[in-house]
């Protein structure tokens, strides 16, 4: 396979992942585009051509400079219409819809997102898997030894339940992630670090819960997080329960690119 890139849109911002062939090369994330770019997404004729925001400004361009000539394809994973309809116009832009991922007892509104990324993982570590995306949303998602969804949760992510408190209320200040450095006490005695504590110890409890459930159900099935948030989860997870350290659980944050070259290796 040639070059291409991976794109997922989640409800915060884009990830990219510039493939050759099978392999990732680099990866990076931008924001949302606006709606003044679609014109000229619909004359580009080359990767050059592209507009600039697509690209990071700390990805090396020159390392992409051997495919200026050409025209990438875009294999789009989107869970934001707005955006995905802004690619409409590009040449080569490939919408990969639920229908033809390959995995079995699929729902017809389940995000592909979680759909890709549960396919990635799965053929990455093998089935029954279990990836916990902690991006915008917080979703587990499921699948047995079969490849059949056996189905998840959604519930708000980190930054969005800090987010919600700040703007609900008169009082509460809206706290952003990167504030949080360390795991809050428990026990705060101010309301910034109140903020912190409630919303971590029980997102932490809460992923435990699920964790634990999925492990009643497949003693030995790996256990994946992905998503902005999912690296620093984890690591309070394990720290508030070291219990998990031995145990088959990992941040991988490319499931979903994974996920996109096993749906693309299913048509050859
Ligand atoms: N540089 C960053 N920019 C934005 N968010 C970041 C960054 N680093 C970490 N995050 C965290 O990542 C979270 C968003 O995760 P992610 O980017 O995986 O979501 P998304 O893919 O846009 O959304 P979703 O997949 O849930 O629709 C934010 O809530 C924030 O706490
Ligand atoms: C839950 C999100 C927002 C997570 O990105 C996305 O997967 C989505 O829009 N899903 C649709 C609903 C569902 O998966 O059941
Ligand atoms: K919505």
């Amino acid at each position: 396979m040639e070059a291409w890139l991976g794109l997922e849109i989640g409800n915060s911002r884009l990830h990219w992942a510039w493939f050759a062939g099978e392999e990732i090369q680099v990866t990076w994330d931008t924001p949302h585009l606006s709606r003044l770019i679609e014109q000229q997404l619909a004359q580009c004729k080359t990767f050059a051509d592209l507009p600039q925001e697509i690209l990071s400004p700390d990805l090396n361009t020159s390392r992409l400079s051997p495919l200026a000539s050409r025209l990438l394809p875009i294999y789009i994973a989107s869970v934001v219409p707005s955006q995905t309809a802004l690619w409409q116009a590009y040449p080569e832009a490939h919408v990969i819809s639920l229908d033809k991922i390959p995995l079995s007892g699929i729902y017809s509104t389940l995000g592909i997102d979680r759909a890709l990324a549960v396919l990635g993982a799965g053929e990455a570590f093998g089935f029954p898997v279990l990836v916990i995306d902690a991006g915008t949303a917080l979703t587990f998602t499921g699948a047995d030894g079969d490849r059949c969804l056996v189905g998840g949760a959604i519930l708000s992510g980190l930054s969005l339940q800090l987010q919600s408190l700040g703007q609900k209320t008169a009082n509460l200040p809206s706290i952003t992630t990167p504030e949080i450095l360390s795991l809050p006490e428990r026990w705060a005695m101010n309301t910034s670090e109140a903020i912190q504590s409630g919303v971590i110890y029980t997102l932490i409890a809460s992923i435990r819960d699920f964790v634990t459930a999925w492990w009643e159900k497949f003693p030995d099935s790996q256990i994946c997080f992905k998503g902005g948030d999912g690296k620093l989860l984890l690591e309070y997870l394990r720290s508030l329960h070291p219990e998990f350290t031995d145990r088959k659980i990992m941040y991988e944050p490319n499931l979903t690119f994974w996920g996109m070259r096993s749906y693309l290796q299913s048509f050859q």
